[in-house]
Protein backbone atom coordinates (compact mmCIF):
# COMPACT_ATOMS: atom_id res chain seq x y z
CA UNK A 1 0.00 0.00 0.00
CA UNK A 2 1.58 3.90 -0.79
CA UNK A 3 1.95 5.70 2.10
CA UNK A 4 0.19 9.13 2.55
CA UNK A 5 2.20 12.38 1.25
CA UNK A 6 1.34 13.94 4.81
CA UNK A 7 1.71 13.15 8.17
CA UNK A 8 -0.53 16.16 9.98
CA UNK A 9 -3.01 18.12 7.89
CA UNK A 10 -5.35 21.25 8.37
CA UNK A 11 -8.51 20.68 6.67
CA UNK A 12 -10.51 23.55 5.72
CA UNK A 13 -14.26 22.27 4.55
CA UNK A 14 -16.43 25.13 3.46
CA UNK A 15 -19.39 25.82 5.23
CA UNK A 16 -21.26 27.12 2.68
CA UNK A 17 -20.86 23.58 1.15
CA UNK A 18 -22.64 21.63 4.43
CA UNK A 19 -26.11 23.26 3.19
CA UNK A 20 -26.10 21.28 -0.05
CA UNK A 21 -29.00 21.79 -2.49
CA UNK A 22 -30.65 23.68 1.05
CA UNK A 23 -31.31 27.20 0.66
CA UNK A 24 -29.49 27.49 4.25
CA UNK A 25 -28.48 25.19 7.20
CA UNK A 26 -26.55 21.79 7.77
CA UNK A 27 -27.63 19.19 5.00
CA UNK A 28 -27.40 15.59 6.66
CA UNK A 29 -26.76 13.90 3.19
CA UNK A 30 -23.97 16.42 2.66
CA UNK A 31 -22.31 16.13 6.01
CA UNK A 32 -22.76 12.45 6.12
CA UNK A 33 -20.37 12.59 2.95
CA UNK A 34 -18.10 15.05 4.19
CA UNK A 35 -17.73 12.79 7.00
CA UNK A 36 -17.37 9.77 4.90
CA UNK A 37 -14.08 11.56 3.36
CA UNK A 38 -12.70 12.62 6.33
CA UNK A 39 -13.00 8.94 8.07
CA UNK A 40 -11.30 7.51 4.64
CA UNK A 41 -8.11 9.94 4.94
CA UNK A 42 -7.74 9.64 9.07
CA UNK A 43 -7.65 5.76 9.00
CA UNK A 44 -4.76 6.26 6.56
CA UNK A 45 -3.14 7.07 9.74
CA UNK A 46 -2.95 10.96 9.05
CA UNK A 47 -3.60 13.54 11.90
CA UNK A 48 -6.25 16.03 11.25
CA UNK A 49 -7.16 19.13 12.52
CA UNK A 50 -10.61 21.26 10.66
CA UNK A 51 -11.58 24.52 10.29
CA UNK A 52 -15.39 24.62 9.63
CA UNK A 53 -16.91 27.83 8.18
CA UNK A 54 -20.19 29.07 8.95
CA UNK A 55 -21.67 30.60 5.88
CA UNK A 56 -24.27 28.13 5.51
CA UNK A 57 -25.78 29.60 8.96
CA UNK A 58 -24.46 33.26 8.79
CA UNK A 59 -21.76 34.88 7.20
CA UNK A 60 -20.51 38.67 8.48
CA UNK A 61 -20.35 39.98 5.39
CA UNK A 62 -23.82 38.72 3.90
CA UNK A 63 -27.12 40.98 2.75
CA UNK A 64 -28.71 39.60 5.89
CA UNK A 65 -26.22 41.74 8.09
CA UNK A 66 -26.58 44.48 6.18
CA UNK A 67 -26.95 47.82 8.50
CA UNK A 68 -25.58 45.58 11.39
CA UNK A 69 -22.44 46.83 13.50
CA UNK A 70 -19.75 44.74 11.77
CA UNK A 71 -18.00 43.38 14.14
CA UNK A 72 -21.87 42.30 15.78
CA UNK A 73 -22.37 40.08 12.44
CA UNK A 74 -19.06 38.45 12.60
CA UNK A 75 -19.36 37.12 16.30
CA UNK A 76 -22.64 35.89 14.68
CA UNK A 77 -20.60 34.12 12.19
CA UNK A 78 -18.58 32.92 14.40
CA UNK A 79 -20.86 31.18 16.58
CA UNK A 80 -22.56 29.80 13.63
CA UNK A 81 -18.96 27.81 13.08
CA UNK A 82 -19.65 26.61 16.64
CA UNK A 83 -22.74 25.13 15.66
CA UNK A 84 -21.33 23.75 12.59
CA UNK A 85 -18.14 22.34 14.48
CA UNK A 86 -20.65 20.63 17.06
CA UNK A 87 -22.72 18.68 14.09
CA UNK A 88 -19.52 17.61 12.24
CA UNK A 89 -18.02 16.44 15.61
CA UNK A 90 -21.52 14.39 16.13
CA UNK A 91 -21.53 12.78 12.44
CA UNK A 92 -17.84 11.63 12.99
CA UNK A 93 -18.55 10.25 15.92
CA UNK A 94 -21.74 8.41 14.50
CA UNK A 95 -19.04 7.59 11.89
CA UNK A 96 -16.09 5.88 14.74
CA UNK A 97 -13.99 8.87 14.88
CA UNK A 98 -13.19 10.33 17.99
CA UNK A 99 -13.42 14.01 17.83
CA UNK A 100 -12.65 17.20 20.17
CA UNK A 101 -14.00 20.63 19.53
CA UNK A 102 -12.19 23.45 20.33
CA UNK A 103 -13.30 27.16 20.82
CA UNK A 104 -11.69 30.16 20.28
CA UNK A 105 -14.11 31.84 22.26
CA UNK A 106 -14.79 31.00 25.64
CA UNK A 107 -18.28 29.17 25.37
CA UNK A 108 -17.42 26.24 28.28
CA UNK A 109 -20.31 24.70 28.58
CA UNK A 110 -20.93 24.01 24.97
CA UNK A 111 -17.07 22.85 23.67
CA UNK A 112 -13.65 23.40 25.55
CA UNK A 113 -11.71 26.41 24.67
CA UNK A 114 -8.90 26.21 22.68
CA UNK A 115 -5.57 25.03 24.35
CA UNK A 116 -2.24 24.71 21.64
CA UNK A 117 -0.29 21.85 23.85
CA UNK A 118 -4.17 20.02 24.14
CA UNK A 119 -4.81 20.03 21.03
CA UNK A 120 -1.61 18.54 20.01
CA UNK A 121 -1.91 16.20 22.93
CA UNK A 122 -5.03 15.36 20.89
CA UNK A 123 -3.87 15.19 17.83
CA UNK A 124 -0.78 12.77 19.19
CA UNK A 125 -3.61 10.39 20.41
CA UNK A 126 -5.17 10.65 16.60
CA UNK A 127 -8.28 12.55 17.92
CA UNK A 128 -9.91 14.39 14.75
CA UNK A 129 -9.63 18.11 16.32
CA UNK A 130 -12.35 20.97 14.98
CA UNK A 131 -11.50 24.10 15.61
CA UNK A 132 -14.62 26.48 16.55
CA UNK A 133 -14.82 30.21 16.12
CA UNK A 134 -12.46 31.08 13.36
CA UNK A 135 -9.59 32.89 15.18
CA UNK A 136 -12.17 34.50 17.97
CA UNK A 137 -11.87 37.52 16.35
CA UNK A 138 -13.98 39.70 14.11
CA UNK A 139 -12.91 40.93 10.50
CA UNK A 140 -11.55 37.99 9.86
CA UNK A 141 -12.48 34.53 8.09
CA UNK A 142 -12.13 30.95 8.74
CA UNK A 143 -10.01 31.03 6.06
CA UNK A 144 -7.56 32.90 8.01
CA UNK A 145 -8.16 30.57 10.96
CA UNK A 146 -7.02 27.62 8.89
CA UNK A 147 -3.73 29.39 8.01
CA UNK A 148 -3.33 30.25 11.55
CA UNK A 149 -3.90 27.24 13.41
CA UNK A 150 -2.39 24.98 10.29
CA UNK A 151 1.32 26.90 11.21
CA UNK A 152 0.62 26.30 15.38
CA UNK A 153 0.13 22.95 15.19
CA UNK A 154 3.29 22.87 12.30
CA UNK A 155 0.42 21.03 9.87
CA UNK A 156 2.31 20.13 6.53
CA UNK A 157 0.02 21.84 4.18
CA UNK A 158 -3.44 23.39 4.45
CA UNK A 159 -6.68 21.56 2.50
CA UNK A 160 -9.02 23.72 1.53
CA UNK A 161 -12.44 21.83 0.56
CA UNK A 162 -14.61 24.49 -1.19
CA UNK A 163 -16.64 24.47 -4.35
CA UNK A 164 -15.23 25.04 -7.16
CA UNK A 165 -12.14 22.51 -8.11
CA UNK A 166 -8.67 24.58 -7.61
CA UNK A 167 -7.53 28.08 -8.35
CA UNK A 168 -8.85 29.84 -11.49
CA UNK A 169 -7.28 33.08 -13.46
CA UNK A 170 -10.79 35.11 -12.14
CA UNK A 171 -14.04 33.59 -10.09
CA UNK A 172 -15.07 30.35 -12.34
CA UNK A 173 -18.45 30.90 -11.65
CA UNK A 174 -18.72 34.87 -12.63
CA UNK A 175 -16.56 34.11 -15.82
CA UNK A 176 -16.93 30.46 -18.15
CA UNK A 177 -13.69 30.88 -19.73
CA UNK A 178 -11.54 31.15 -16.19
CA UNK A 179 -8.82 28.47 -16.91
CA UNK A 180 -7.51 26.60 -13.73
CA UNK A 181 -3.90 26.98 -12.24
CA UNK A 182 -2.33 23.51 -11.65
CA UNK A 183 0.17 25.78 -9.10
CA UNK A 184 0.53 29.34 -8.24
CA UNK A 185 2.80 30.92 -5.89
CA UNK A 186 1.23 33.25 -2.94
CA UNK A 187 2.74 36.30 -4.41
CA UNK A 188 1.09 35.87 -8.46
CA UNK A 189 -2.48 34.93 -6.62
CA UNK A 190 -2.07 38.05 -4.37
CA UNK A 191 -1.02 40.32 -7.00
CA UNK A 192 -3.69 39.23 -9.47
CA UNK A 193 -6.70 39.50 -6.26
CA UNK A 194 -7.96 35.90 -6.76
CA UNK A 195 -10.54 35.83 -4.57
CA UNK A 196 -10.59 32.22 -3.84
CA UNK A 197 -9.16 32.87 -0.73
CA UNK A 198 -8.49 36.43 1.09
CA UNK A 199 -5.02 37.79 1.00
CA UNK A 200 -4.71 37.29 5.22
CA UNK A 201 -5.33 33.89 5.03
CA UNK A 202 -2.90 33.84 1.60
CA UNK A 203 0.02 36.54 3.16
CA UNK A 204 0.20 33.66 6.63
CA UNK A 205 0.60 31.14 4.76
CA UNK A 206 2.92 32.21 2.54
CA UNK A 207 4.99 34.03 5.78
CA UNK A 208 4.94 30.17 7.51
CA UNK A 209 6.02 28.73 4.12
CA UNK A 210 2.90 26.25 4.82
CA UNK A 211 1.40 25.27 1.31
CA UNK A 212 -2.37 25.35 0.67
CA UNK A 213 -3.83 23.18 -1.61
CA UNK A 214 -7.58 23.83 -2.82
CA UNK A 215 -9.91 21.16 -4.29
CA UNK A 216 -13.41 20.11 -4.43
CA UNK A 217 -15.43 19.35 -1.34
CA UNK A 218 -17.89 18.12 -3.92
CA UNK A 219 -15.96 15.82 -6.39
CA UNK A 220 -15.99 12.32 -5.21
CA UNK A 221 -12.01 10.88 -3.71
CA UNK A 222 -10.13 14.40 -4.34
CA UNK A 223 -9.65 14.53 -0.75
CA UNK A 224 -8.00 11.25 -0.80
CA UNK A 225 -6.42 11.80 -3.84
CA UNK A 226 -4.93 15.43 -2.15
CA UNK A 227 -4.03 13.34 0.92
CA UNK A 228 -1.95 10.47 -1.68
CA UNK A 229 -0.19 13.50 -3.07
CA UNK A 230 -2.01 12.65 -6.59
CA UNK A 231 -2.39 15.62 -8.92
CA UNK A 232 -5.76 17.15 -7.49
CA UNK A 233 -7.23 20.95 -7.82
CA UNK A 234 -4.42 23.38 -7.33
CA UNK A 235 -1.26 24.19 -5.53
CA UNK A 236 -0.51 27.42 -3.78
CA UNK A 237 3.21 27.60 -2.93
CA UNK A 238 5.72 29.75 -1.77
N1 LIG B 1 -9.77 32.95 -8.98
C1 LIG B 1 -10.67 32.14 -8.41
N2 LIG B 1 -10.49 30.79 -8.49
C2 LIG B 1 -11.37 29.96 -7.89
N3 LIG B 1 -12.47 30.38 -7.19
C3 LIG B 1 -12.68 31.72 -7.08
C4 LIG B 1 -11.79 32.65 -7.67
N4 LIG B 1 -12.24 33.90 -7.39
C5 LIG B 1 -13.35 33.76 -6.65
N5 LIG B 1 -13.65 32.45 -6.47
C6 LIG B 1 -14.80 31.98 -5.68
O1 LIG B 1 -14.34 31.66 -4.37
C7 LIG B 1 -15.22 30.68 -3.82
C8 LIG B 1 -14.52 29.97 -2.68
O2 LIG B 1 -14.29 30.86 -1.61
P1 LIG B 1 -15.26 31.00 -0.36
O3 LIG B 1 -16.51 31.71 -0.74
O4 LIG B 1 -14.42 31.54 0.74
O5 LIG B 1 -15.66 29.49 -0.10
P2 LIG B 1 -15.68 28.58 1.21
O6 LIG B 1 -17.14 28.41 1.49
O7 LIG B 1 -15.00 27.33 0.75
O8 LIG B 1 -14.92 29.31 2.28
C9 LIG B 1 -15.54 29.78 -5.00
O9 LIG B 1 -16.79 29.16 -4.87
C10 LIG B 1 -15.46 30.72 -6.22
O10 LIG B 1 -16.74 31.06 -6.72
O1 LIG C 1 -11.96 34.41 12.54
C1 LIG C 1 -13.12 34.57 12.09
C2 LIG C 1 -13.80 33.58 11.35
C3 LIG C 1 -15.09 33.81 10.92
N1 LIG C 1 -15.72 35.00 11.20
C4 LIG C 1 -17.12 35.24 10.79
O2 LIG C 1 -17.75 33.98 10.51
C5 LIG C 1 -18.33 33.98 9.20
C6 LIG C 1 -18.34 32.58 8.63
O3 LIG C 1 -17.07 32.14 8.22
P1 LIG C 1 -16.65 32.03 6.66
O4 LIG C 1 -17.39 33.04 5.86
O5 LIG C 1 -15.18 32.07 6.60
O6 LIG C 1 -17.18 30.56 6.32
P2 LIG C 1 -17.33 29.78 4.92
O7 LIG C 1 -16.84 30.67 3.81
O8 LIG C 1 -16.48 28.53 4.97
O9 LIG C 1 -18.76 29.40 4.79
C7 LIG C 1 -17.52 35.01 8.45
O10 LIG C 1 -18.21 35.53 7.35
C8 LIG C 1 -17.28 36.08 9.53
O11 LIG C 1 -18.42 36.87 9.68
C9 LIG C 1 -15.02 35.99 11.90
O12 LIG C 1 -15.55 37.07 12.12
N2 LIG C 1 -13.75 35.74 12.33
Amino acid sequence: MTTPAYKRVLLKLSGEALMGDDAYGINRATIERMVADVAEISKLGIELAIVIGGGNIFRGVAPGAQGMDRATADYMGMLATVMNSLALADAMRQAGLTARVMSAIGIEQVVEPYVRPKALQYLEEGKVVVFAAGTGNPFFTTDTAAALRGSEIGAQIVLKATKVDGVYTADPKKDPSATRYASISFDEAIAKHLQVMDATAFALCRDQKLPIKVFSIIKPGALKRVVMGEDEGTLVHV
